[in-house]
């Protein structure tokens, strides 16, 4: 392999040699009174500005990349005086850094993130159905949304960028939300949000993100149907030869069986697009990857009934005047 271009001189004894040889490994970089002031700035950052994800918690500075662009913001001088100085070692050849990433682990959290999809069936029992499906068919009319192709009821609060006004979860929910956060599926946190949605056969819910105001996991129970939960790709912005369809997009699906829990995190929940297809019938194929545990062969259909789904989510930011109203 060619002898890599070392990117200033006065690094040359640092290449780490087996590595891919791109790869420098500087000791004491900064001095110890430059680390705490480094800290120091990290931890002065108003609290919106971490976002909470399993395993670790980060900020982002100098704007959101984006397949777009990036709609750049100024680095703060703390920071910016580091990345002139990396920029100026001829790190990005030539050109500026104009973004930060912090990431914070605490001891057992990492960025490898454990198997993001859990699917367990049977996870409540006929008689807990039948009760879940009795308390959401007793709520008053109002409680009910309805939307284009589903309809819904929101319990806890309504999530908003600015914190959720939090209303206490119900009991029928909360021993429910309770059971799940104990499972530790929302890294320590408590459940306090539940969306109901229900479908009637060929009723559906379009390919979309969840969005930043809740924690990266989401937890389903199934009720009354089951149903094919389907997996996208984003478009693709910077490829725009071949149109992208649906279809193309299109990764895998999971059936969902009445009385499973589902828990999806991370890069399934935060790089893919999820969405429920409005049809009659489900078609089982090869891309449903969870058919062993979930039951069911390829070419099998399985008609849908009426399905009610329990979505189950931590939503990190609650006002907190009613943080304490809403506590037990
Ligand atoms: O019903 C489901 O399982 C999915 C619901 C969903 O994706 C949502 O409400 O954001
Ligand atoms: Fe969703």
């Amino acid at each position: 392999m060619a002898k890599p271009e070392v990117i200033s001189e006065e690094f040359e004894g640092y290449i780490v040699k087996d590595a891919p040889p791109t790869v420098y490994y500087i000791p004491d970089f900064i001095t110890e009174a430059e680390e705490e002031y480094l800290l120091q700035q990290v931890y002065k950052a108003p609290k919106p500005k971490w976002t909470q994800l399993s395993g670790r918690r980060l900020q982002n500075w100098g704007g959101l990349p984006h397949p777009k662009g990036m709609i750049a913001e100024k680095l703060p001088d703390w920071l910016l005086s580091y990345t002139d100085k990396i920029s100026g070692l001829g790190a990005f050849a030539g050109k500026s850094a104009n973004h930060v990433l912090v990431n914070e682990y605490r001891p057992e959290e990492g960025i490898m993130a454990p198997p993001t999809v859990y699917y367990i069936p049977d996870f409540i029992t006929e008689a807990e159905e039948e009760y879940l499906l009795q308390q959401v068919y007793k709520a008053p009319k109002p409680k009910w949304t309805q939307l284009s192709g589903r309809r819904l009821q929101n319990w806890g609060g309504l999530p908003h960028p600015k914190g959720m006004i939090a209303e206490k979860l119900p009991d029928w929910l909360l021993s429910y939300t309770d059971k799940i956060s104990g499972l530790g599926a929302f890294a320590g946190k408590s459940a306090n949000h539940v969306l109901v949605n229900e479908y009637r056969p060929e009723e559906g819910i379009m390919p979309h993100e969840d969005g930043p105001l809740y924690h990266p996991t989401v937890t389903t129970i199934t009720l009354g149907s089951h149903t094919l939960l389907d997996f996208y790709r984003p478009v693709d912005q910077t490829q725009t030869e071949v149109p992208q369809t649906e279809e193309s997009r299109y990764v895998l699906s999971l059936l969902l069986r009445r009385r499973s829990l589902l828990i999806l995190q991370d890069e399934m929940y935060t790089r893919y697009l999820h969405g429920i297809s409005s049809v009659a019938m489900d078609t089982l194929t090869e891309r449903v990857v969870n058919l062993s545990v979930a039951g069911g062969q390829v070419g099998e259909t399985l008609p849908r009934g009426t399905r009610v789904s329990l979505t189950i989510r931590h939503v990190p930011k609650v006002c907190r005047a009613n943080l304490l109203l809403a506590r037990k």
